[in-house]
């Protein structure tokens, strides 16, 4: 990798393991108090790489201290026997949050099984109650969606807290990551951009920006001359690629930027992976701390 590549790579694996260490110390604590956060995941089907995610999550969730529930639905799984399983989660004083991983098959009506999970365990962020406590600024009880919330940590490790003067473009407008960011870099101060599939000339509006955020899922969309020198670029795009002249059918996954080009110009650059994927997880485990907090009235770090 050339030497810019190196020095201005913000490793969000660096700034999760931070988050998680203070996740676990609170924990620690809490336990003195006989309160142990507790988070159920639930997943639907087999998808390879929602598999990776949920036993990651799991993972973390354990090694932080908390209960950790995994709950493994076959692909057929009736709507009703989902909704059921998140009605008991809600009414469990052992669960502090709830987790279903997305996608969910097309039987499932996914809208409805997110907003049945009770806003005070929505770690996801997902709720209407948390999307409109986000999109009011009502952030201090909100629940903010975890790859968004994250992004933002690696965005202050570069700017500060405080984004006064600084363009932001948002480069997707999906629920769980575009629309949250977007309302984070407002609530920031920046002066914000939401792109998308119909936005014209994107790449003199991505030119304008002082921080991107790069959220759509097409390998190396966004070329390294749309970077505005010395910009800050938040690659969350995940794409499994075949690896160049590797032996057939081997695969990488890269973000939505090449990240080379990109790093050449910008300022500050997540990996992909090393990045935002990290800190997703670990803001999943913030939250779930700060749901446990909430329910029994205790300070959280968060
Ligand atoms: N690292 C992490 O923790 C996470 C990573 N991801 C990754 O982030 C990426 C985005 O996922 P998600 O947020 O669910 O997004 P979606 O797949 O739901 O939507 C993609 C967005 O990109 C926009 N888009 C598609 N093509 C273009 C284009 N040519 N120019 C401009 N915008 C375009 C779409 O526009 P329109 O709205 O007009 O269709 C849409 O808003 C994926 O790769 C996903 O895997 C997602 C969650 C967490
Ligand atoms: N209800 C719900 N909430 C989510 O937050 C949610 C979801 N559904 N569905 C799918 C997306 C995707 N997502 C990721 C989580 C971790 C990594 C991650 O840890 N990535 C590692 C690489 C992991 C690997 O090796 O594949 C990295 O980027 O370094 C990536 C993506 C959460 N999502």
């Amino acid at each position: 990798m050339t030497q810019a590549v190196n020095n201005r790579t913000i490793s969000g694996k660096d700034a999760a393991e931070n988050i998680v260490e203070r996740v676990k110390a609170r924990t620690a604590e809490l336990a003195g108090a006989g309160i142990k956060p507790g988070l159920a995941v639930i997943i639907v089907g087999s998808d390879p790489a929602s598999q990776v995610y949920v036993s990651a999550k799991g993972k973390k969730a354990e090694e932080c201290g908390f209960f950790s529930f995994k709950q493994q639905l076959p692909p057929e799984v009736a709507e009703d026997r989902l909704l059921a399983l998140i009605e008991a989660l809600n009414r469990d004083p052992a669960i502090h949050g709830i987790l279903v991983q997305l996608p969910l098959p097309s039987h499932i009506d996914a809208g409805k099984v997110v907003q049945s999970i009770a806003p005070e365990k929505d770690v996801d962020g997902f709720h209407f109650i948390n999307v409109g406590k986000l999109g009011t600024g009502e952030t201090r009880t909100a629940f903010v969606p975890c790859t968004p919330a994250g992004s933002m940590i690696l965005i202050e490790r570069i700017h500060g807290k405080g984004l006064s003067g600084l363009s932001a473009v948002v480069v997707g407008r999906s629920n769980i990551v575009g629309k949250p960011m977007a309302n984070l870099l407002l609530a920031a101060n920046a002066t914000v951009t939401i792109a998308h599939s119909r936005t014209s000339n994107l790449d003199a509006v991505c030119r304008q920006a002082d921080i991107i955020v790069a959220a759509v899922g097409r390998p190396r969309m966004i070329r390294g001359d749309w970077i505005k020198q010395g910009a800050t670029v938040i690659d969350v795009g995940i794409n499994r690629v075949l690896l160049e002249g590797g032996e057939p059918g081997k695969t990488r996954l890269v973000g939505d930027l090449d990240f080379g080009e990109a790093a050449a110009r910008a300022r500050a650059i997540t990996p992909v992976p090393g990045g935002v994927g990290p800190m997703t997880i670990a803001m999943l485990m913030a939250n779930t701390l700060r749901a446990a907090c909430l329910a029994h009235d205790a300070s959280a770090p968060f």
